[in-house]
């Protein structure tokens, strides 16, 4: 299987539209990749808090109807990252898209674990409610955002649901770039599982970007790590490698779960 990670820079000198339609023209030149999958927030920058309100699109909106057709034109699976969603009876959310090769929505995930602690996205967006898995003709596919790397429950939930291989689209900062990659590597350990972890470059609202997207395979060998700036990172990847290791090293098997907690 091979997947394209966008590692898109977001930079406030380039406008929302211009960037949607460089992006666009970049999933078109993955055709023949099997999965494109986008970074968090890429339109407005997952830090551009101020402008979540303003920016805020329905899910079918401009970067759905976009994305549709860059997926259906490049014919590829494309997970295109997450957008602040305006729900019309709701409060906004960070809301990733999954695109079929025809153009069709095959998923939308409302990421659950809202960054910011008691200011940011904290407080201006609503907390997802439902893990989400998309089957892929190759693999099931598992979605979390950014944050939600940090739970690895979460995980453990979409594992039970049947993924094999976890996307993640981020806008993580620099400053905690060795949280991402330690992060990214132990839910690949400890799932069985591929990670595909696919940041932003650029710097926005003051907040620089780590970029360095990764893809680690179910053992927890990195196989493609991107640098600071824009770039495509492509890497092939074996699928059935995830019923082999859980099948040579089956520790999923051995879960003790419901045990009690102390008293007192
Ligand atoms: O957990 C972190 O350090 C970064 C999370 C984040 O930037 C986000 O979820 O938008």
């Amino acid at each position: 299987m091979r997947a394209s990670l966008l590692q898109i820079a977001v930079d406030e000198g380039e406008s929302i539209d211009s960037r949607r339609e460089r992006v666009a023209s970049l999933v078109r030149e993955q055709a023949g990749a099997d999965l494109v999958v986008l970074p968090e927030l890429w339109t407005t920058g997952a830090f551009a808090f101020e402008s979540f309100g303003a920016e805020a699109e329905p899910l079918e909106g401009p970067t759905y109807d976009v994305m549709a057709k860059a997926a259906s034109d490049a014919g590829v699976w494309l997970h295109a990252g997450s957008i602040p969603e305006r729900d019309p009876e709701g409060p906004l959310y960070n809301t990733s898209l999954v695109f079929s090769p025809a153009g069709e929505l095959a998923a939308a995930y409302r990421k659950i674990h809202r960054f910011g602690f008691d200011k940011g996205e904290a407080v201006l967006m609503g907390a997802g409610a439902e893990l989400v898995t998309v089957r892929l003709p190759e693999t099931v596919v598992g979605l979390a955002t950014c944050y939600d790397l940090r739970f690895p429950e979460l995980f453990r939930g979409l594992v039970d649901a049947g993924a094999e291989t976890l996307v993640i689209p981020a806008g993580w900062p620099e400053r905690r770039r060795a949280h991402w990659t330690l992060l990214a590597r132990a839910r690949a350990v400890e799932n069985q599982a591929f990670v595909l972890a696919c940041g932003t470059a650029g710097t926005h609202a003051g907040v620089p970007q780590a970029g360095h997207s990764i893809v680690v395979d179910p053992w927890g060998e990195v196989l493609a790590e991107a640098g600071a700036g824009e770039e495509v990172l492509s890497v092939e990847f074996d699928p059935a490698k995830v019923g082999a290791t859980r099948g040579q090293f089956p520790v999923l098997r051995d879960r003790v779960l419901g045990v009690e907690r102390p008293r007192g």
